[in-house]
């Protein structure tokens, strides 16, 4: 055990999570996993704790159940000071990738076995570069990870990154953004020149924690370097340098920020995965569903039928077109999701990220 000592509170401990703390147990946050085993950050320092025998009953059954990255975690004491993991406290948030992998020949297989990569994120920053080589920014992205941010049960907000590479317009760009997520905050960083850090910083205020989603190079590390104030990330440019070209940037999982909150980065929530994400989504493409409801049909396929509201607004320019193909695309890729993954996975993420939504909508924590 190292000697530092640390303030639960400033790793996101509250009240409520005190109260669900069983008797005779200390909290811990997860903050790197291992086989059968995770890296926990308590009051009395970092620790190495192995899965006690009740983890590892639920993990057999379910391995939703596995602790992951961000936890909470009730640690009971063994002799010399040192723990092991009794229980996982409940999520309040959760990336659970379904069971798909890719086969060997390119393909998907599904297993239909839920993988919880990260829990208790509070917010989820979806980077997309303003420009990328001598692409622009990609909107469809964006749609993407916004729905998963949201599917996961925490807010998301958008971040344009290296907005210094894009001169006039920017305002434009910006608009197109909001327009492909509607009721999501969206800002404009350059960590280069470092401005819109501090915006950045103000969400993590009252030691919230966050995940940074993005495609590769649009300067995830970069910017939490920037708000850690420090370089607890190596960049691409560091990897340039040392001749080997790019790997795989060094993954610390759970960063604590010295002025407060914490950054989770864990290998596989980076950039898109595969996600059960149907009612991410629906909340995505808001304005959307909500011109649907217009349609003279109930069940319109907004393609050719009279009356139909998705179609007079493409028409009258409200509605880019873009959107609309997005659109279907994600539904096309929920939908396939959905029928490879199982009912249990799918039954424990929407009866439990509802009724988070609904007491976020109703405590107005909508926007941290
Ligand atoms: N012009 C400009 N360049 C930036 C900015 N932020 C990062 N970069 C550069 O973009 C490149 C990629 O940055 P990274 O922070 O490594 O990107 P990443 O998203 O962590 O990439 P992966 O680790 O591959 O996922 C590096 O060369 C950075 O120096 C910025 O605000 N402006
Ligand atoms: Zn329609």
């Amino acid at each position: 055990m190292t000697p530092l000592s640390f303030d639960l509170s400033l790793l996101g401990w509250t009240d409520s999570r005190a109260a669900e703390l069983p008797d005779g147990t200390v909290p811990g946050r997860v903050s790197r996993v291992d086989r059968g085993a995770a890296e926990v950050i308590a009051a009395d320092g970092r620790q190495h704790v192995h899965h006690g025998a009740r983890v590892r009953r639920a993990a057999a059954a379910d391995p939703v159940a596995l602790p992951c990255v961000g936890d909470w975690a009730a640690l009971k004491p063994l002799p010399e000071g040192r723990y092991e993991l009794d229980e996982v406290l409940p999520r309040t948030t959760a990336f659970v990738r379904g069971g798909v992998s890719r086969d060997s020949r390119g393909g998907l297989s599904g297993d239909g076995q839920g993988q919880v990569l990260a829990a208790n994120v509070d917010v989820v920053f979806v980077t997309e570069p303003s420009m990328h080589a001598t692409d622009l920014a990609d909107l469809g992205r964006v749609e993407r990870l916004v729905a998963l941010a949201w599917e996961s049960g925490g807010t998301p907000v958008v971040l344009v990154t290296k907005s210094d590479l894009f001169g006039h317009g920017l305002d434009d760009l910006l608009a197109d953004v909001r327009q492909a997520a509607p009721g999501v905050d969206v800002h404009a960083v350059s960590s280069l020149r470092g401005e819109g850090v501090d915006v950045v910083r103000g969400y993590l205020d009252g030691s919230r924690t966050a995940v940074v989603l993005g495609p590769s190079g649009a300067g995830k590390s970069t910017l939490v370097n920037a708000l850690a104030g420090g370089e607890v990330m190596e960049t691409q440019r560091v990897r340039a340098a040392d001749g080997r070209g790019r790997h795989t940037t060094v993954h610390r999982e759970l960063i604590p920020l010295p002025g407060g909150g914490l950054v989770i980065d864990t290998p596989g929530i980076r950039r898109v995965g595969l996600y059960a994400m149907d009612e991410g989504v629906d909340r995505v493409f808001a304005d959307i569903e909500t011109l649907a409801r217009e349609c003279r049909f109930h069940d319109c396929g907004h393609g050719s039928e009279p009356g139909c509201a998705v179609l007079a607004a493409l028409e009258s320019g409200g509605l880019p077109e873009r959107r609309l193909e997005s659109w279907r695309k994600l539904q096309r890729e929920a939908a396939w999701m959905a029928s490879r993954t199982d009912a249990r996975l799918r039954k424990e993420l929407q009866s439990r990220w509802k009724s988070i939504h609904k007491e976020m909508r109703r405590s107005g924590r909508n926007r941290p």
